[in-house]
């Protein structure tokens, strides 16, 4: 029985330790879990916030490169629109005052001053000059007469004496007669009273007027800017090389966008040499030319791509120090871990010896039988709930007999184990239900039944005295040869008969006593 209650306690001891750990196991794998999903997540967030901001930096960086490049193809159309139709202006008024006036030597006098005149006003001009119906000079602002010179070789006035139409035509570059520069001509048509060719009116723009403008615009590495007639041929380009002058560039795979493009002008993006460009254009309003301003995109994202390399150095670093505050994080539970099984473990021996300790209190060493203190503590309780519960209460008091000769005869080693040996016939005999054997001292041993009537305890006596005889213990010193014991029984309801526990005891002993006197092995009721 005191296994028993040695098994139960260890149980529930062992139960309880294993339980507290299972709990601690699943809620230490939860805040591992949710540390590591919280710092994953966290991770992934700044990723994608990353991502997100970076992606958007480009679009923006890009669109108002777009929107810078367009609007510098604008104020460049506009100039080069303003230059011409000064030019062309100054034309209008020549044409007019020849067809009015003819060029009598007189006229032409006034007429050579006046394009003095309109020489120092504009800067953008090379020279004007008027030819006749066969191409010779009649008058130029060069201020000298070029007698036997003949322009009725060049394009522009070709097509005006094969053209009859009013309207201004702008050729393509040219290197001027008088001046030996690169000249952008812009010529009229002079006519008679009967509309019949009567000779051009030319103006010549300087190509380095252009030119100087358009090295003030910083387009950076491989960007550029092209000034070009609608029909593809390039009056300049920049960066500035004089074999693009005059260049037919209408095949390049740009100028043929161009040509389908909107006429005020757009963006496209060409890509070319190993060199994506952004293309912004527009179109001269009133005269045949489209000028494009080209930026490289390396050059353009150059800005947003140092950015996002410090941005991704210093989210790598964060994502670094996250790593390192999650591992210090889970080192820390793996820590608390540790001690936590270590104080479950401690704990669990605590309590297992503790159990032990209480069983060792209680526990006579020698049979493994309740002590002494134990049955004085359990006959209290049992007889308070008999009388409670008026029932019956049973002491035996069981005494070996001889066993002074039989320890004088086999030695106090043999002894000990013969009390052992009784011992086990009386657990062997023990009722299951609340029985309880002790050793009350010596050789002497005690045995307390709840609820148990004399006739039941008696019987109980019976079989245990029965128990030791077949146990055939020799004792060479005893009447029958072996073994034997004397027992005194004390059954009734404390209700009945009234005192003390302590009054049980001494009742079955005194009948133990009577037993012995009447020649021992044998079982004695209380009067
Ligand atoms: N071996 C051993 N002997 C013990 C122990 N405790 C008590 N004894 C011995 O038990 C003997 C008890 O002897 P007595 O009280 O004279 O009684 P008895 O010889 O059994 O005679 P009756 O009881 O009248 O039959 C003593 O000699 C004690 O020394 C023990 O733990 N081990």
């Amino acid at each position: 029985m005191q296994e028993r209650l040695e098994r139960e306690r260890a149980l529930e001891a062992g139960g309880a330790v294993a339980a507290g750990q299972g709990e601690a196991a699943g809620g230490r794998r939860s805040i591992k879990a949710l540390t590591a999903g919280i710092l994953a997540f966290a991770c992934c967030a700044l990723l994608a916030l990353e991502a997100w901001s970076n992606w958007h930096a480009r679009r923006l960086q890009l669109a108002n490169a777009g929107i810078t490049t367009v609007n510098t193809a604008r104020a460049l159309a506009d100039q080069a629109g303003a230059t011409f139709k000064m030019a062309d202006t100054v034309l209008v008024g020549l044409v007019d005052r020849v067809e009015t006036d003819g060029w009598s030597r007189a006229q032409v006098d006034e007429l050579r001053a006046l394009m003095t005149r309109h020489m120092k006003e504009l800067p953008a001009l090379q020279g004007l000059f008027i030819y006749d119906q066969d191409g010779r000079w009649i008058v130029n602002s060069a201020g000298r007469a070029f007698d036997g010179r003949n322009n009725a070789d060049r394009d522009y006035f070709r097509h005006h004496r094969s053209h009859p139409g009013r309207g201004v035509h702008v050729g393509a570059p040219i290197v001027g007669r008088t001046s030996g520069a690169w000249v952008i001509p812009v010529s009229r048509r002079i006519e008679r009273a009967d509309g019949s060719f009567a000779g051009v009116a030319l103006a010549t723009i300087r190509v380095d007027y252009f030119r100087a403008v358009y090295e003030r615009l910083d387009v950076r590495r491989d960007g550029g800017i092209v000034l070009a007639l609608d029909d593809g041929i390039q009056l300049l380009g920049m960066p500035f090389a004089v074999v693009d002058v005059g260049r037919d560039i209408a095949a390049s795979p740009v100028f043929a966008r161009l040509a389908a493009a909107p006429r005020d002008g757009g963006l496209l993006e060409s890509a070319g040499q190993g060199v994506t460009r952004m293309v912004g254009f527009s179109r001269v309003a009133g005269f045949p030319l489209v000028v494009s301003v080209a930026r490289s995109k390396d050059d353009v994202l150059a800005n947003w791509r140092a950015g996002s390399v410090a941005a991704g150095g210093v989210l790598v670093a964060l994502i670094a120090g996250l790593a390192l505050l999650g591992r210090q994080v889970m080192r820390q539970i793996r820590l608390r871990d540790r001690l936590e099984r270590e104080l479950l473990a401690t704990k669990a021996a605590l309590e297992t010896s503790n159990a032990s300790l209480a069983s060792l209190a209680y526990l006579d060493g020698l049979t493994g039988l309740f002590n002494r203190r134990y049955h004085d503590l359990a006959l209290q309780r049992e007889f308070q709930a008999a009388r409670r519960e008026g029932l019956p209460l049973a002491v035996l008091m069981l005494d070996v007999d001889h066993f002074k000769g039989y320890n004088d005869r086999y030695g106090h080693p043999a002894g000990d184990a013969c009390l052992a040996r009784v011992a086990r016939c009386i657990k062997a005999c023990l009722p299951p239900a609340r029985a309880l054997a002790s050793r009350y001292g010596g050789e002497e041993f005690a045995l307390v039944l709840p609820a148990t009537g004399l006739a039941a305890a008696l019987a109980l006596a019976d079989a245990i005295r029965d128990a030791v005889a077949a146990c055939a213990i020799e004792h060479g010193g005893a009447p029958a040869g072996v073994v034997s014991v004397s027992i005194g029984v004390c059954a009734m309801a404390p209700q009945a008969g009234g005192g003390e526990a302590a009054d049980w005891v001494r009742r079955a002993d005194a009948a133990l006593y009577r037993a012995k006197a009447a020649g021992r092995n044998r079982v004695e009721a209380a009067a």
